[in-house]
């Protein structure tokens, strides 16, 4: 049988991915340089000269990254030690044997795609931390949370939906309640658009009402899985109590106004008694821009919280509690901000594999997920998820994205070339939408 398909690749000029090496990477780079300029006064503050040092020097290393990536430098090895210093250099060899026959070096513009999109926010996080005392730093902190806040309305509609909604939950038809819980899902998918690497950094936040959007949106949900997701988590709740512990996993992707929508998804699965234990997924270093940490996990927590909007706070309580009783499950790995595709986690990350074993679902939020889990190769628009998934089946699992990048499976014959004559943009543009499933029922 023939192997999966090439990877995405700057190599195809003029291509979705060459066009983010070539303008949206460098702007964030140069975005990330002139946050660090912003803050100059407040590292002197905090750390005097050394502070003032520190900054120039995370510059400096920041520039030269720019230049290498600008020229199609060759990729070269990490030098700081850091958790997975080993295990990025030893992917670099890999890159590198693959190139050997030509004898060629792994350059920015020639290697796979997904590999140097996160090699640069790797690259991004080693000149922060060769830059102590501000080797803590998250440059990407402050629009972060510039998205959160401009999204407030939408917050507040969305948290008072919520408390209403568990007010008469029990009272609920089943249908009702599938209703409901369609909803959220809808708004957890449209809750991707909101992400800051795909607008090169600038402000992408939420400013329309998406509950009241939710019907206009349906015919750009391409792919619709949700009924499967239905009968999995109804079929427990109906077997009432033969199985006690439903285990939902979602694997995060960015903070702001996209967290609130996976926060209020995991409070309506406790309420519901759909689920009865969420484990949440986050990175442990600043990723992809927009990308929740456990920092940005519990500050949007406390933000909610401490809001002066009744059930907006009434929400922040309900999930501080859910945390302290351990119905929700905060989790870091390194695996999630390695370059791997996902069948490779077995063997990358056995522990995390295992941890993921004990779901009953797992929910892949966003984008780069997407991109990970399908290996970021040229498969046929026709191909199956599960084909494309490579041997990655650690329990039922969900893939909940909006498009922004050119890979899409699982679609029916002709779709996705109607797709392309009808609107040029369909994969990048993160209008669509898909619920993919794999798993058996
Ligand atoms: O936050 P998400 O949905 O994973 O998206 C991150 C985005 O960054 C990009 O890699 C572009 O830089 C897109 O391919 C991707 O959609
Ligand atoms: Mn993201």
């Amino acid at each position: 049988m023939a192997g999966p398909p090439a990877s995405l690749s700057g190599q195809d000029v003029g291509s979705f991915a060459y066009l983010t090496i070539k303008d949206r990477i460098p702007q964030i780079l140069t975005k990330v340089i002139d946050t660090l300029h912003r803050h100059k006064s407040e590292f002197f503050e905090k750390h005097g000269e050394e502070g003032m040092e520190a900054e120039k020097k995370a510059i400096s290393l920041l520039s030269k990254l720019r230049n290498e990536l600008q020229t199609d430098k060759p990729i070269v090895p990490f030098v700081e030690k850091f958790a997975d210093t080993d295990i990025w250099n030893q992917y670099l060899e890999y890159q590198q044997s693959l190139l050997n026959e030509s004898n060629g070096k792994p350059s920015w513009f020639q290697s796979p795609w997904l590999f140097v999109e996160c090699y640069m926010y790797r690259r991004i996080h080693e000149a922060i931390i060769q830059s102590p005392p501000i080797d803590d730093f998250d440059v990407f902190k402050e629009s972060k949370d510039q998205n959160f806040f401009e999204s407030q309305e939408s917050v507040i509609a969305l948290c008072t939906h919520l408390q209403q909604l568990t007010r008469t939950i029990d009272d609920l038809e089943e249908n009702q309640l599938k209703n409901e819980f369609f909803k959220l899902l809808q708004i957890s998918l449209w809750g991707n658009k909101c992400d800051l690497s795909i607008s090169g950094g600038e402000s992408s936040s939420q400013k329309t009402d998406v509950l009241n959007s939710l019907e206009d949106l349906k015919p750009f949900i391409l792919v619709n899985d949700l009924e499967q997701l239905w009968s999995l988590l109804s079929k427990y709740k109906k077997a009432g109590g033969t199985t006690p512990l439903v285990r939902v996993d979602i694997v995060l992707d960015n903070s702001g106004f996209e967290l609130v929508t996976d926060l209020v998804l995991a409070d309506f699965f406790l309420s519901s008694k759909l689920a009865t234990e969420i484990h949440f997924h986050g990175k442990t270093i600043p990723w992809f821009v927009s990308d929740t940490t456990i920092r940005d996990f519990n500050w949007l927590i406390e933000q909610v919280k401490s809001c002066n909007h009744i059930w907006m706070s009434k929400c922040g309580a309900d999930w501080g509690k859910y945390l302290k009783m351990g119905r929700w499950i905060y989790h870091d790995h390194i695996f999630w901000t390695l370059p791997h595709e996902y069948c490779a986690m077995p063997q990358v990350a056995p522990d995390l594999y295992a941890e993921l074993q004990k779901a009953h679902l797992i929910l892949f939020k966003g984008d780069l997920n997407y991109r990970k889990l399908t290996g970021d190769r040229k498969w046929e628009f026709t191909v199956p998820f599960h084909q494309a998934l490579n041997g990655f089946h650690p329990a039922p699992l969900c893939s909940i994205r909006t498009l922004k990048a050119e890979i899409q499976v699982g679609l029916q014959p002709g779709q996705g070339e109607q797709l392309t004559a009808a609107e040029p943009s369909w994969l990048t543009g993160g209008k669509y939408g898909v619920f993919q499933f794999d798993g058996p029922l």
